[in-house]
């Protein structure tokens, strides 16, 4: 079983997961990085542990790594969650860079998404639970509503876009975008969002019992607009570069609220203990792996 080597160094209650033009934080004391082990291998990148100026630590992690080395298919999300567990995070805060697909969520524009979507392949690992011990995690509403209202609080932050809430994000494998068809039917489906991303990351933060909330950017339209050239790299980068102050910033503004709902306990509500009630496999029938691996994300919680 892989040990905890970086948190007998650090405890760091708050994660910042940073998506595509996103893989620094900026305006914060460095104070180290880690790179733990996991039974899942390593994360996408080392984690950062910064400083605030209130002395609170935080880890930053670039889902892609660093110079954006990895496809979205590619990213070892039960790593990275399993990694950001191990220095004691309980709040995840992830940055993402969505394609629009409502006219009144422009590029540029600020979103917190409420539900998900999930139109992956099946191709990325996307649970904990495997090989002799099986957990059903409760996931009918993906985020946080404890982050989600401190983020929400601190909207008036972004400047040259709006901040919307309580939308749908559709999760597609990538690495390429959707055809125009595609495009239309996401949008009758009910989704306003679309990225590559949030799956399986927000299921692993719930297994782990790690609050999480996605922040969407709005980078384009994706292609459902008839006669309008459809999204492209280059221009997604256009407008991450604009997002990324305005992200920096809200960063900053939310910090003081994720301490205290943090420090409070109110960002466990729900979801402390969750996992422990969640498992269906019979003590007797539990495997001695997977029951050792789960010792490292939950642990106490399966061992016989
Ligand atoms: C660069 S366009 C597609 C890419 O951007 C988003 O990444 P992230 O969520 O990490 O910001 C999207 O999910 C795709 O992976
Ligand atoms: N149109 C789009 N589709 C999927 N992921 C995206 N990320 C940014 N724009 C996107």
């Amino acid at each position: 079983m892989a040990a905890h080597p970086a948190s007998r160094l650090f405890t760091v209650k708050i994660a910042v997961i940073g998506g595509s033009g996103l893989y620094n934080l900026e305006g914060l004391e460095f104070v180290a990085e880690v790179n733990p082990d996991t039974p899942w291998g390593k994360a996408s990148d080392a984690i950062t542990i910064a400083k605030t100026a209130s002395g609170l630590h935080i880890a930053f992690l670039a889902r892609h790594g660093r110079g954006h080395y990895l496809t979205p298919s590619e990213v070892p999300a039960r790593a990275n969650i399993a990694a950001l567990k191990s220095l004691g995070v309980e709040a995840i805060i992830a940055y993402s860079a969505v394609g629009s697909l409502r006219e009144e969520l422009k590029p540029r524009d600020f979103v917190l998404p409420s539900q998900i979507i999930d139109r992956t392949k099946g191709i990325r690992p996307s649970t904990f639970f495997e090989d002799g011990l099986v957990a059903h995690a409760m996931f009918a509403d993906p985020f946080s509503a404890v982050l989600e209202q401190v983020i929400w609080e601190q909207r008036g932050v972004i400047e040259g876009g709006d901040f919307h809430r309580a939308k749908t994000l559709i999760c597609m494998e990538g690495p390429q975008f959707s055809t125009r068809a595609e495009s239309h039917m996401y949008r009758s489906f009910g989704a306003d969002l679309i990225n590559m991303s949030v799956l399986p990351e927000a299921k692993l933060a719930r297994e782990a019992e790690i609050a999480y909330q996605m922040i969407c950017m709005s980078t384009d339209y994706d292609c459902w607009k008839e006669h309008e050239v459809a999204v492209t790299v280059e221009a997604v980068v256009a407008n991450l570069k604009a997002n990324s102050n305005n992200a920096q910033r809200l960063l900053a503004a939310i910090l003081p609220g994720l301490e205290r709902v943090v420090e409070s306990g109110e960002v466990h509500e729900g979801l402390k203990g969750s996992m422990r009630f969640a498992c269906m496999t019979a003590p007797e029938k539990r495997s001695v792996e997977a029951v050792n691996k789960l010792e490292f994300l939950l642990p106490g919680y399966y061992t016989v």
